[in-house]
């Protein structure tokens, strides 16, 4: 009797999360509430960041390239930097083809973050050629994708180097600046990853949770400078090219097999949520599709449920990146995770359930098709959460 009350609130229970974040993917509910707010009732980029000069670091791809283009259409002044200077060369051509930019607003300044002493002269370049930094947007770095058991430590050595102290390096000299003009804007691309933890990408988890615990520090000793803003922001996946660029067991191997990016949220998006966020002075941003975001949630207020949760899926995962299997091999992989052709049993979480390969493409209404979905998507989650 008792047993069944228990299964009855169980699955109300989950009908009731199921619904919800059905509304919420409805509503396209992708950032935390203080975003969604800030995207339909704050200040709008256009106004905020147009005339300003913003110097954007890893801009030859993915999300940095992707802030480049948006930012010229705003009509900002950029610095772009990565390594690579032809491909921030094609970055400036594309910028110049679609916005009112003149050859004179877009500076290309090729930098390594790895090599901090270039880091001040780096500054220097820019201020001689823009006169002021408004935003500098820390975007560039990598992720990793490999067991903490098999990975040389000279890898977590080049993450923090890459993703903190490279980082932290470049803010220090632009900081001053600011400092000295008592106003700007510092915008870090951190990630989910910052707040909670994936198995796989142990060097990575723990290279953005020591941005956001800096930069979180940082804040709170800049309370004389209150037009100097601290922004972090925490995508879920976002379409880039971070899983090719991934670090794995060793420095020198690469990742043979990158994998579909369909199912993850469109880097547009992903940048103008980031841009909504800086106009907005938010401290922190978390920009992520659901199930991804609903994840966020349940880490912050039932960190215990969320360890189940991670524990179980991470299981999965790590038995599947053992055998040389990415999880959403199992799937559809032209479609998004909620058409996902395999099985519930796939999931491993809830194998009496069974689907046939329409019973996931189309919209599943049935109770135990949402759960199950909902299960899925978590897998996919941890696949892709340690971006
Ligand atoms: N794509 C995602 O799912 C995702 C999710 C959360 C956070 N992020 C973060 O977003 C940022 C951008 O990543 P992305 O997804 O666009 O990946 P990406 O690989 O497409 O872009 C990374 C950029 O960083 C640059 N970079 C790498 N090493 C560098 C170095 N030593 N010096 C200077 N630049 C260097 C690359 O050249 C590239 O321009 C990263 O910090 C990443 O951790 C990405």
């Amino acid at each position: 009797m008792l047993w069944g009350c228990g299964l009855c609130t169980l699955l109300a229970g989950g009908a009731l999360l199921v619904l919800l974040l059905q509304l919420l993917r409805w509503l396209r509910a992708d950032g935390d509430l203080t975003v969604l707010w800030a995207e339909w009732r704050g200040k709008k980029p256009e106004n905020e960041l147009r005339g300003k000069v913003v110097w954007v670091t890893g801009a030859s791809s993915g999300i940095g390239e992707e802030l480049a283009y948006q930012l010229s259409k705003i009509g900002a002044l950029l610095a772009i930097s990565a390594r690579r200077e032809d491909e921030l060369e094609r970055v400036k051509k594309k910028c110049l083809q679609i916005s009112n930019l003149s050859d004179k607003d877009i500076l290309v300044l090729r930098l390594d973050l790895t090599d901090r002493s270039s880091h001040e002269a780096a500054t220097n370049s820019v201020l001689k050629h823009f006169g002021k930094i408004d935003v500098l947007v820390n975007n560039g770095g990598r992720s990793q994708r490999s067991l903490f058991v098999d990975t040389n430590l000279d890898v977590f050595s080049a993450i923090m180097e890459l993703n903190y102290l490279g980082t932290i390096s470049l803010t220090k000299h632009v900081l001053n600046h600011m400092i000295e003009r008592r106003r700007g804007k510092i915008v870090t691309v951190s990630s989910v990853m910052g707040i909670m933890g994936a198995p796989l990408a142990s060097g990575y988890c723990a290279s953005k949770h020591a941005l956001q615990g800096f930069f979180n520090s940082l804040r709170t000793e800049l309370t004389d400078y209150p037009e100097i803003s601290i922004i972090n922001i925490c995508p879920g996946p976002v379409q880039s090219k971070i899983i090719q660029n991934v670090f794995t067991e060793k420095l020198d191997k690469s990742i043979e097999n990158s994998g579909d990016q369909s199912h993850k949220m469109p880097t547009e998006r992903c940048v103008r949520l980031t841009l909504v966020s800086t106009a907005n002075d938010l401290k922190e941003a978390w920009i992520s599709d659901h199930p991804y975001l609903a994840v966020c949630y349940l880490w912050q207020y039932a960190p215990t449920w969320a360890w189940w949760l991670m524990n179980r899926m991470g299981k999965r995962r790590i038995q599947n990146f053992k055998s040389g299997v990415l999880f959403y091999q199992t799937c559809n992989r032209s479609t998004s995770p909620k058409h996902v052709k395999q099985s519930g049993s796939a999931s491993g979480l809830f194998p009496l359930i069974q689907f046939s390969e329409d019973g996931c493409t189309t919209q599943c209404f049935d109770l135990a098709a949402l759960l199950d979905r909902w299960c899925i998507s978590c897998c996919v989650l941890v696949e892709h959460s340690m971006q």
